[in-house]
């Protein structure tokens, strides 16, 4: 395996477990880098940046990062969805959006992240999942000067996603997210209690899988020096164990 190292100009990324998708954006290795011209500095992590197509894993891998890295997850989709329920003219304008599997207009979702960024509780440290997604979304952040630290990519074949999606579950007491077939309740009584959001089903990820490809490309542009793609179509528990060895060597 490759680490990923920040050097004095570029950080060197590669993938993480069995590649997946296509050669990195950066094919470089250490080998490419002249002896004595990197000057390796490890730094720990409290900016990090998670991305990935719908159910590529976001939700569950921040579910474990947040609480072992003591970052504050901040998850637009949750962000969204709170104002959703909460009724307010900008929750019903995303409800359209977030139906069709669009992006939700910029003027509701880069105010509400830079605010959610800068309360309190996200100061010390930031896990910031399913935002930004597209350009324009991540110039706002470099004009707030806010920057992650890595740039985290699940990555899993489109044919995976359906079948994660159509089966995902979420408890509304816990937060907990499930799959009926490759993560099952641990009880009747959760089980009786599971959702489904109102965005997953067959018909709705296909927007969503095409929003996000149409869109990824652009924002791994803004982050290629921090980019860390990691290989989503394993058991869980492996993809966490992919990104813990990624953040070790930062
Ligand atoms: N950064 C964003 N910008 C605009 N819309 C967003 C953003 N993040 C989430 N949304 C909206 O919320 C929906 C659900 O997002 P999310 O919970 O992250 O689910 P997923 O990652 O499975 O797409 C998206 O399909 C989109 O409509």
């Amino acid at each position: 395996m490759v680490t990923a190292y920040r050097t004095e100009r570029t950080t060197r990324v590669r993938c993480w477990g069995t590649r997946v998708g296509p050669a990195p954006a950066l094919s470089s290795s250490r080998r490419t880098q002249p002896r004595g011209t990197r000057n390796l500095t490890r730094m720990a992590v409290n900016k990090v940046m998670i991305s990935g197509a719908p159910a590529s894993g976001k939700g569950t891998q921040c579910e474990m990062l947040s609480g072992n890295y003591n970052l504050t997850h901040i998850s637009a989709g949750d962000l969204l969805r709170a104002e959703v329920g909460s009724g307010t003219a900008n929750g019903l304008k995303a409800k359209e959006f977030m139906d069709a599997g669009k992006l939700v207009p910029n003027e509701i979702v880069v105010t509400m992240v830079k605010d959610r960024l800068n309360q309190p509780d996200a100061l010390a440290g930031w896990l910031l999942d399913g935002y930004p997604r597209s350009k324009d979304q991540a110039d706002a952040l470099e004009e707030a000067n806010i920057r992650p630290e890595v740039f985290l990519l699940l990555e899993v074949p489109d044919s995976i996603l359906v079948d994660r999606v159509v089966g995902r579950r979420l408890d509304p007491e816990t937060g907990k997210i499930y799959h009926l077939k490759y993560a099952p309740p641990e009880s009747e009584e959760v089980a009786e209690r599971l959702i489904q959001r109102s965005d997953d089903t067959e018909e709705k990820v296909v927007p969503r899988l095409e929003t996000h490809n149409s869109n990824v490309a652009a924002i791994l542009d803004s982050y290629s020096d921090v980019l860390v793609r990691i290989n989503g179509d394993q058991a869980k528990d492996k993809v966490y164990a992919d990104i813990q060895e990624a953040l070790k060597s930062l």
